[in-house]
């Protein structure tokens, strides 16, 4: 069995709730089991995984979070780094999902987090338990 820990970006309450559903549910049908830690936005989220496995206590993790467009350059900074410094620990070895939802407005955001409908946090959690597999089977 493998530990997941999913890490939050806790931007929008309500929309993360929804996130948070469809990856614990993921991660639980395939029989792992998982803890969640909260960071208050998405540019945490890669910093948090990168601290997090340094303790050595989890098989993959999972970053969670809703970016809405504002008025500024803000998002493209939020959504871009955040996703590739999640990019960048995939690349040295972690077993990483990425769930960070980077939309025009809350709708958009609305229809991606429901795991009744678009499903991306339990789509995030299958990714990183897909890349944890491929890990074992490079790793033997
Ligand atoms: N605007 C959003 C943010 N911004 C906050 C940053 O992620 C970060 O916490 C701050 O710059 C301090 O370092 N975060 C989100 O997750 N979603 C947003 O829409
Ligand atoms: C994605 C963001 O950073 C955004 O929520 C911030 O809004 P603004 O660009 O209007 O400051």
């Amino acid at each position: 069995m493998a530990h997941v820990l999913i890490v939050e970006a806790r931007f929008y309450d309500h929309l993360n709730d929804l996130l948070l559903e469809g990856a614990r549910a993921a991660i639980e049908d395939a029989g792992h089991s998982h803890e969640t830690i909260t960071v208050p936005g998405a540019l945490e989220v890669p910093g948090a995984i990168a601290l997090a496995a340094d303790a050595n206590r989890y098989d993959a993790f999972v970053g969670l979070g809703v970016v809405i467009r504002g008025e500024t350059y803000h998002f493209e900074i939020v959504a871009g780094e955040s996703a590739r410094g999640l990019m960048a620990l995939s690349m040295d070895g972690l077993a990483i999902g990425n769930g960070i939802l980077t939309t025009e407005n809350e709708a958009q955001a609305l229809t991606r987090a429901r795991k009744s409908e678009k499903d991306k946090g339990g789509e995030a959690a299958k990714a990183a338990l897909a890349m944890l597999a491929l890990k074992d089977k490079f790793a033997h």
